[in-house]
């Protein structure tokens, strides 16, 4: 398991180190000793699998508000995503900034995103399976998003017309997000 810091603070890029033979191969999905080594262990309350059936789906951009914030460790198990993570700190000097990550069944991939980001994920393949673990219960009260085609992000989607939960189209731009609060 190799664990690279990202460009934006509080994001981790994990590569799993699977042991091949003739079977196929056996791969570590977690290690408490080389999470807590590098400070990344969390008390995990939720493992979630999301499952959408079309290319081209959308979810996001989402997170929690304090003190309901989440760390999410996501990784994918059928298919293939863009996942995709902005920073939504205010004292954050990469405020605004966004990155993505190409994670997929056979890439051994997984993404580690701290609280103070508002995340999402679009797929890249039919019945697609995402995998993620959060270290804060689930709280309706305390949902917040963004719009995933805020025009201040501009972030570059391939999809023009993804298929979308009514309630991911009703978010607000990350503008509106602060003069909001
Ligand atoms: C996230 C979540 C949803 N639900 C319920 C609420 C609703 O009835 C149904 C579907 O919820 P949503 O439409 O919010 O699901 P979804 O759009 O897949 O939400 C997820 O999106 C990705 C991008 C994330 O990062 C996650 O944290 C989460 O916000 O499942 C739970 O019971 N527990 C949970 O932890």
């Amino acid at each position: 398991m190799i664990i690279k810091p990202g460009s934006l603070q509080g994001i981790y890029d994990i590569t799993l180190a699977p042991n091949l033979d003739h079977r196929g191969y056996f791969t570590r999905m977690y290690d408490v000793n080389i999470m807590t080594a590098h400070g990344l262990h969390r008390n995990w309350v939720q493992e979630n699998r999301s499952f959408s059936k079309q290319k081209g789906t959308i979810r996001g951009l989402h997170f929690q508000c304090e003190p309901q914030a989440e760390t999410k460790l996501v990784w994918v198990s059928r298919g293939a995503i863009l996942d995709v993570f902005v920073d939504i700190r205010r004292d954050s000097p990469t405020f605004g900034c966004y990155e993505s990550r190409l994670l997929t069944e056979e890439n051994f991939a997984m993404v580690y995103i701290s609280p103070g980001f508002a995340h999402g994920f679009c797929t890249l393949s039919d019945n697609c399976e995402v995998m993620y673990k959060v270290d804060n219960a689930y709280s309706p009260a305390h949902e917040g998003g963004i719009l995933w085609k805020d025009p201040c992000l501009q972030i570059p989607w391939p999809v023009q017309q993804p298929i979308i939960s009514e309630k991911d189209q009703r978010l607000p731009t990350l503008d509106k997000l602060k003069r909001r609060d």
